[in-house]
């Protein structure tokens, strides 16, 4: 297979990582084109052995996939770029929040396959929890080879479209949330007279061993949380402070903003907002 990349950012380096580490794609057939930081770049080539293109046409030279991995404000003028590069049946790979399949196809012009994903940062270590929808010229080999793509780094599900940004806020944006707890912890185990780096390794595997029952067991979340709550013990006072702080609701809200965000950058025939 070979994959192109518009946009080296931090999604493309973990789906470079992530396939690579898989072996479903060459080092060599894989390009990747940056507009900005050209030194970044420089730095995936000589990290993963890609080949960096110097301009958008070099990522159109034949490829089984292209993935538009840019921030979702550059995406419009990406699309713009690529209308006379792109070909029938290139398949044409979103991962960009917000950016609807109507859009591209109205900023390409023409009915091209195109698939729009939803990962996250863990494809770099073959985790990703990816939602993926196709529009109606994807055929069956082009869906195939986007969960190809998908699957070498984690779980793919396809979703309606329409899903895709409930997707965003909840596993897309999600490993933030994990990471935002394990900086919690980090903190609070400095406080009350633990190492960072004795405390790193306690944090580590009790957040491994949590996702591992959650994963094993036939036990919902709650039932974990009460087997873990001895009457009047430790966990008792721990979750009593959460609840008076009303932190399930705060990851509620928390989950239903980034879904928001996610709609208000997606465009229903409009420019999204170029802040
Ligand atoms: N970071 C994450 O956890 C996830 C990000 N995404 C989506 O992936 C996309 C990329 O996100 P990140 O990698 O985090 O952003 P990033 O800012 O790390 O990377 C985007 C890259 O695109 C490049 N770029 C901008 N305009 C370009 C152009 N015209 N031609 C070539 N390159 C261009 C920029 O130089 C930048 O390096 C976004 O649309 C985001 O919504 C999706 C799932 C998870
Ligand atoms: O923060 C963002 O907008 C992107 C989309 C999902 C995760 N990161």
């Amino acid at each position: 297979m070979k994959i192109s990349f518009i946009g080296a950012g931090s999604m493309a380096e973990a789906m470079i990582s992530g396939m690579l580490e898989k072996r479903i794609v060459k080092a060599g057939d894989i390009r990747a084109h940056n507009r900005t930081n050209k030194k970044r770049l420089r730095t995936l080539e000589q990290k993963y052995g890609i080949r960096a293109a110097d301009g958008l046409d070099q990522l159109f030279e034949g490829p089984d996939a292209v993935i538009l991995a840019v921030k979702p404000k550059d995406a419009p003028d990406v699309l713009e770029s690529v209308r006379p590069l792109i070909s029938p049946d290139t398949l044409l790979v979103s991962v960009a929040a917000g950016i609807t399949i109507p859009f591209i196809e109205n900023k390409i012009g023409r009915h091209i396959p195109v698939a729009r994903a939803m990962p996250n940062t863990s494809a770099k270590v073959g985790l990703s929890a990816t939602g993926i929808a196709f529009n109606i010229a994807a055929t069956k080999q082009h869906r195939h080879r986007a969960f190809a793509i998908f699957s070498a780094v984690g779980m793919t599900t396809a979703v309606k479209e329409e899903q895709l940004d409930a997707v965003t806020g909840l596993s897309g944006s999600g490993p933030a949330y994990i990471y935002y707890i394990a900086e919690a912890l980090q903190q609070s185990a400095a406080e009350i007279g633990l190492d960072a780096q004795t405390a790193k390794q306690f944090i580590l595997q009790t957040i491994i061993g949590a996702a591992e029952m959650l994963k094993t067991s036939a036990e919902p979340p709650e039932a974990l949380r009460k087997a873990v709550t001895s009457p009047n013990g430790t966990t008792e006072a721990a979750i009593r402070v959460l609840d008076e702080r009303e932190v399930k609701q705060a990851f509620i809200d928390c989950v239903k903003a980034a879904a928001k965000r996610a709609n208000e950058l997606s465009n229903a025939g409009k420019e999204p907002a170029r802040e």
